[in-house]
């Protein structure tokens, strides 16, 4: 027996072995949803294969997605660059230098109807990365919907929408966090009336992951996250049963195998126990559904292609954890955007997994293990000795607020790094088995002329548009916020106009301040 003392990413213990197991009661399908959300899972739909892509302009996205689809990818999933995210026009002194580059640059519906070109959107889901502007970029997608002949009852999709997490780890918001939520809620009620089968936020844990928190904290915090959601919109007097059935879930998948396959375990029995214990009775609105994408912090400049064995088992971990959607790295990712062909293996990795490697064909193939039962008990304790601190402190904004999260975050990322530094923990071509020469040879870049193309692209709309509806439908939106009703309708209204996504975004700011 080795005397080394072997601990997951948490520093929960793990034991050389597990000779016992609790009984396994729980059922797939069934609260508390532990063993899956579907009876037959995979056997009866495969994951979603999603892949994040976005950049330059609408024209070239456009290509990477009919790329993409060509090559048997089943959903979409736009990035979009940090202007849009932060609600700034393309033209804007703030947007310089950075249009285009880690994602697609939106201004205006133009825009949205030339990045699916070709796309029906009644045919196939979208998920859209966005939050602080969450709200205008839904509204263009609805106008496009509409546009289309698209039936809004059908169309389905996701917005990540999820401020709480930007304040915490990933610093994309615009308002204080009081109008931001309430934000969030105007879309959970226009959404459960006139849009039902929209995923309305994607409450992250990814982007605290990738920060540097632990798998437990990455669970606890975003659940925690997740609890405010649901306390906010109650506060609203929204019903549980309905708007909780269309919140989701977006986890981050790092390389510790079987600690991340019991931190998705562990995360659906837990949302169950949490929304039950806030009033949902209907199954639908108790299960916990999720994205994964791959860690993009796990990635290596040093020998890229190691990368492709990486994702390879972070992507299995996934599946294995039930995913319903998945996003697998590019290799070079460490480096640059993903080439096409990097894109390409990312995608072909889950197709593999889904097609040759057989984990699809049984529901939650390692139940009962004994050593994977333990972990997801030992996970799920240990996320809610954090979920009690953070109620404790009032709930997640206090949290936020007080840098207790940011803090906690911070600690683990520099034990990590002291870690990796001191060789405890060993990285493949990085501190062990390194060489010198490095073999990536093409890079993906973006150049600076996308903020030109779209500056044009915005005086000919100016110049095109009806410009006194502009002003009627953004005087409307102001008259709207400082009133206490549902902002959609009205954000929808001046995205139709074709008001830009700056102009919407600063009738807000004047109106609710900035953080
Ligand atoms: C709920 C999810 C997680 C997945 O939705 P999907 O539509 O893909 O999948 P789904 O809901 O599982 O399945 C679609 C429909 O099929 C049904 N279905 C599925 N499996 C079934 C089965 N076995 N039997 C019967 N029905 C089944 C589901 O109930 C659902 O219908 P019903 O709906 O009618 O029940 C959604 O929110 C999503 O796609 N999220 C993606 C988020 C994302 O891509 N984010 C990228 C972030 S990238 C990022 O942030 C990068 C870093 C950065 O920028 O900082």
């Amino acid at each position: 027996m080795s005397d080394k003392k072997r601990t997951t990413t948490s520093g929960i213990e793990i034991k050389e072995l597990y000779t016992s197991a609790k009984p396994m009661e729980e059922k797939p399908g069934e609260f508390p949803f532990t063993r899956g959300i579907q009876k037959d899972m995979y056997r009866g739909r495969l994951w979603t294969m999603r892949q994040y892509a976005g950049f330059s302009t609408a024209e070239e996205s456009n290509k990477r997605y009919h790329y993409l689809l060509a090559q048997g990818t089943t959903g979409l999933s736009v990035a979009f660059d940090l202007p849009t995210q932060i609600g700034y026009d393309s033209d804007h002194e703030m947007s310089d230098g950075e249009v285009g580059k880690v994602g697609v640059a939106i201004d205006s519906l133009k825009d949205i109807e030339i990045l699916f070109d070709g796309i029906e959107l009644k045919n196939i889901t979208t998920s859209m990365t966005i939050n602080a502007t969450a709200s205008i970029l839904l509204a263009m997608y609805i106008a496009l919907a509409k546009k289309q002949g698209a039936d809004l009852k059908q169309i389905s999709g996701t917005i990540q929408n999820d401020i709480l997490k930007e304040y915490a780890a990933r610093g994309t918001y615009i308002y204080p966090p009081k109008p931001s939520m309430r934000l969030i809620t105007d879309i959970f009620e226009y959404c459960s009336k006139e849009v039902p089968n929209w995923n309305t936020i994607s409450i992250s844990g990814y982007h605290i992951r990738e920060a540097g928190s632990t798998a437990v904290q990455e669970l606890a915090f975003t659940l925690a996250n997740g609890k405010t959601y649901l306390k906010a919109a109650l506060n609203k007097g929204l019903d549980i049963n309905i708007f909780a059935k269309r919140l989701s879930f977006f986890f981050n998948c790092h390389n510790n195998f079987f600690e991340e396959i019991a931190k998705f375990r562990a995360a659906r029995r837990m949302w169950a126990k949490i929304t039950k214990d806030l009033g949902a009775t209907d199954e639908k609105a108790q299960m916990l559904r999720f994205h994964t994408q791959t860690g993009g912090s796990t990635l290596t400049a040093q020998q890229p292609l190691n990368n492709v064995i990486r994702v390879s088992n972070q992507a299995m971990a996934a599946v294995l954890g039930g995913t319903q959607s998945l996003h697998t790295n590019g290799y070079d990712e460490a480096l640059s955007l993903p080439t096409e062909s990097a894109a390409k293996i990312a995608l072909r990795t889950q197709q593999v997994i889904a097609f040759e490697s057989g984990v699809t064909d049984t529901v939650d193939p390692l139940a009962g293990s004994f050593f994977v039962e333990n972990l997801t008990d030992e996970v799920e304790k240990a996320a809610w000795v954090y979920i009690d601190k953070i109620d404790a402190m009032g709930g997640s904004v206090n949290a936020i607020e007080s840098d207790y999260m940011q803090n906690e975050i911070a600690n683990a990322a520099y034990q990590y790094q002291t870690e990796v530094e001191s060789g405890e923990r060993v990285l493949v071509g990085v501190n062990k088995f390194t060489q010198t020469e490095e073999g990536i040879t093409e890079v993906f870049n973006i150049d600076d002329s996308i903020r030109i193309l779209q500056t044009e692209k915005l005086k000919d709309l100016r110049a095109t548009r009806n410009n006194k509806a502009v002003e009627n439908a953004l005087n409307l939106l102001e008259e709207g916020a400082k009133a206490d009703i549902n902002l959609m309708p009205l954000i929808i209204d001046a995205v139709e106009h074709y008001a830009t996504l700056g102009e919407i975004a600063d009738v807000l700011r004047n109106t609710f301040g900035e953080y």
